[in-house]
């Protein structure tokens, strides 16, 4: 606010108020200079009448900065006790060598100016300081601003600065919520001054007349995040995505429950699949069957730590099928049992289908959606669940709509428009607060889940290509087979697999691998006719063609046919 003092003003009683009212407002910037003057009129006091007393300045200066200096419960940081007890010890001995001396002799008007300055500059630059000095001013000014923002009759209750910027709680008039706060969102931004995007609202859940804002200065989520490797032994473990911009994470399970990940290309998709992965890959106890369209470009890295991998229609439609046989025969098993929901061990691990790019599967397989819906609606109890991650998750791309409306854990990253948030997170989301278009980087995203009903702001944490492929490495040996059960109920035997040779099976599998390698097609063997071939699951399979592959013994023909390297 600039200060103008009128100079033809006949009311002089007027610049006092003007100049005064100045000086209170700039009263923190003005602090050294006011200690300075102070520690002068001392000294000028003193020094003609008691100039023998300067030790006692002295010595309360020196208990004045003991007590700065220990004092954890006012000042929490030590950088600012250290320089609070400088500031006065300096002061002190200059105060006693004023009281001796006199305020004026020399050196001292020059060390005072000096010492002033050289106070001053980290209390000015202190960020604490002028933040606090900032939401005093805030507050003060806010009845007015509420006035343009059009929220008259808030009010701003109480304020922190915290490591970011500050929050405050809002006490709203009677009959105003959240959602007209959230409503007012860039009107907020722009009457503080402040970076748009850089305003959160939150409801408080003790009183719908109350809100919480919170003014970000600096972005927590600048930086990309470093995968911290996960804590979760088991499926039923919460999954950390990545971390909330208060610095807590981002925790989700996905034991018995199916999950939608969307955003427009190049929103971090595929980074939150490899979260996930990283930590499901970990566990004993869930199975993972992966239906990749493009190609099996997303989930290859993967591969070796999937049971099973589709990366066509047909493969889709076939993987989609089997797991609604698991599904059925579990549910059957269940009801014999008199359980209602199977609890998965590595005996009778869960199976977690994860679809990249959804709306593939939906354009290209139409019958395999109608599985996928029969899992959305029906596999949450016996641990057969979908985890799908898509661009576009409309009602089309979606299926029949079972699949979105049964999703319990919604991840959003970046959409382009609006109403796409209302597509993902579920309508009138968009209104309430879900601003998922304002999402500025990869990686950034909302989740609406069990214990996550308010639009908080969080970042998935990065896993790099190297990572993720030591991690599948490190996990492909562990992973667990269907039991028995569930695998019976899988028709396993498909047009492709009669024609295998009698001839190649073996009593040894390590040897019958070798020899059905060896005497494969020009086109390779599939890894489900590897199985047949050695009557050994999938991992030991992937396991053993690493182990070939790293030594150059065998050759990947095309995608998931392999053959050796040299024919006898
Ligand atoms: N959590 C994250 N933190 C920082 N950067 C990220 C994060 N997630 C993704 N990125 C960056 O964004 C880029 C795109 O991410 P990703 O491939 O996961 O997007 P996508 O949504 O799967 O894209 P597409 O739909 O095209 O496959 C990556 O190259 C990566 O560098």
């Amino acid at each position: 606010m600039p200060l103008y003092v009128v100079t033809d003003d006949r009311h002089v009683g007027e610049t006092i108020a003007v100049l005064g009212k100045w000086l209170y407002r700039y009263r923190s910037e003005l602090a050294p200079f006011t200690t300075a003057m102070l520690l002068t009129a001392t000294a000028v006091v003193l020094h003609p009448h008691h100039s023998g007393s300067w030790p006692v300045a002295i010595a309360a200066a020196m208990i004045l900065a003991a007590l700065i200096a220990g004092g954890k419960r006012w000042l929490d940081r030590t950088i600012e006790r250290v320089y609070g007890a400088a500031v006065t010890a300096a002061g002190g001995v200059w105060l006693a060598a004023g009281i001796a001396h006199g305020p004026t002799a020399p050196p001292l008007p020059g060390l005072l100016l000096l010492g002033t300055l050289a106070g001053g500059a980290p209390w000015w630059w202190h960020r604490r300081r002028r933040a606090r000095v900032r939401i005093e001013r805030t507050i003060q000014a806010w009845p007015d601003l509420a006035d343009t923002i059009g929220l008259t009759g808030s009010r701003v209750m109480s304020a922190v600065v915290d490591l970011w910027g500050w929050r405050a709680r809002l006490a709203l008039k009677r009959g105003q919520t959240v959602t007209d706060v959230i409503g007012k969102l860039p009107a907020i931004e722009s009457a503080l001054s402040v970076r748009p995007g850089s305003v959160r609202v939150e409801p408080d859940p003790a009183r719908a007349d109350h809100c919480l804002i919170h003014i970000l200065e600096k972005d927590p989520h600048a930086r990309p995040i470093p995968w911290p490797p996960p804590t979760g032994e088991t499926v039923a473990d919460p999954v950390d995505l990545g971390v909330f911009e208060d610095a807590t994470p981002v925790r989700v399970t996905l034991l018995h429950r199916h999950a939608l990940v969307a955003g427009i290309a190049g929103s971090g998709k595929s980074g939150i699949l490899n979260v996930i992965l990283a930590a499901l890959t970990a566990c004993p106890d869930v199975v993972l069957w992966g239906i990749d369209l493009k190609g099996g470009m997303e989930l290859q890295p993967w591969a070796s730590c999937l049971d099973r991998i589709a990366t066509n229609p047909r493969e889709a439609g076939q993987l989609l099928a089997d797991a609604v046989a698991v599904l059925d025969t579990r549910a059957t098993e269940m009801t014999r049992r008199g359980s209602r929901l199977w609890t998965p061990s590595p005996q009778e691990p869960a199976l977690i289908i994860v679809v990249d790019e959804y709306a593939e599967l939906a354009d290209d397989s139409p019958d395999a959606t109608n599985h996928a819906d029969s899992i959305a609606r029906r596999g949450r109890a016996v641990a057969v669940t979908l985890l799908a991650a898509t661009q576009r998750p409309t009602q089309a791309a979606m299926g029949k709509g079972a699949v979105r409306s049964q999703m319990d854990i919604r991840v959003c990253l970046r959409v382009r428009e609006r109403r796409d948030t209302d597509l993902i997170l579920g309508q009138g989301a968009h209104s309430a607060g879900w601003h998922a278009h304002t999402l500025n980087a990869p990686g950034k995203f909302l989740v609406s889940a069990p214990g996550h009903d308010v639009p908080r702001r969080a970042r998935a944490y990065l896993l790099t290509d190297e990572r993720v492929r030591a991690i599948a490495r490190a996990h492909h040996g562990r992973r667990p087979q269907l039991d028995a059960l569930s695998s019976d109920a899988i028709d396993h035997t498909t047009e492709e697999e009669e024609v295998i040779d009698a001839e190649l099976i073996d009593t040894d599998p390590e040897q019958a691998l070798w020899t059905g390698l060896l005497e494969a097609p020009d086109d390779g063997l599939s890894v489900s006719q590897l199985m047949k071939i050695t009557g050994m699951g999938r991992t030991w399979i992937y396991s053993r063609l690493q182990q070939h592959a790293d030594a150059n013994r065998v050759r990947q023909v095309s995608r998931g046919r392999w053959r050796a390297a040299t024919r006898p």
